[in-house]
């Protein structure tokens, strides 16, 4: 198959299409995001340094990234096989880690920088 010439366009429209893609199916990434608007208004609002706002805004991301990485992990694992597979098992296990462990830094920084 030919490889179609590099369109910076169309690869932002495939980049929004996955988003979409994940926000319709997966209920945790739909929290996320409406957690994201909530709380990025939040940390524009309240009174906190300049560096502090960039680290509360920053770590509002990463459960995001976090999550699409992890459902892209899980639809290669789905493609590849349907059987049970330790192989399987430990992409999924440790894409589910790095979701938990986003969630995690974003609650301490917050925490550091609120309290
Ligand atoms: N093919 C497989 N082989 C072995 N274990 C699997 C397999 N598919 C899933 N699992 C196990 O089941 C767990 C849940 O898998 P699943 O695909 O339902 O992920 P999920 O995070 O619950 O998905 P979703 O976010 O779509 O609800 C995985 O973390 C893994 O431990």
């Amino acid at each position: 198959m030919n490889k179609p010439k590099y369109s910076l366009r169309r690869n932002f429209g495939y980049a929004v299409e996955g988003f979409m893609h994940v926000f319709r199916h997966e209920t945790v990434f739909k929290i996320e995001v409406a957690l994201f608007i909530v709380l990025s208004v939040v940390a524009w609002s309240i009174d906190v340094a300049k560096c502090e706002r960039l680290w509360l805004q920053f770590s509002l991301f990463l459960p995001i990234v976090a999550e699409l990485f992890n459902s892209a992990v899980e639809r290669g694992v789905d493609l590849s096989t349907r059987d049970y597979h330790r192989l399987a098992k430990a992409a999924k296990d440790s894409a589910a880690a790095a979701c938990l462990i986003s969630v995690a830094m974003t609650v301490m920084i917050w925490g550091v920088v609120l309290l």
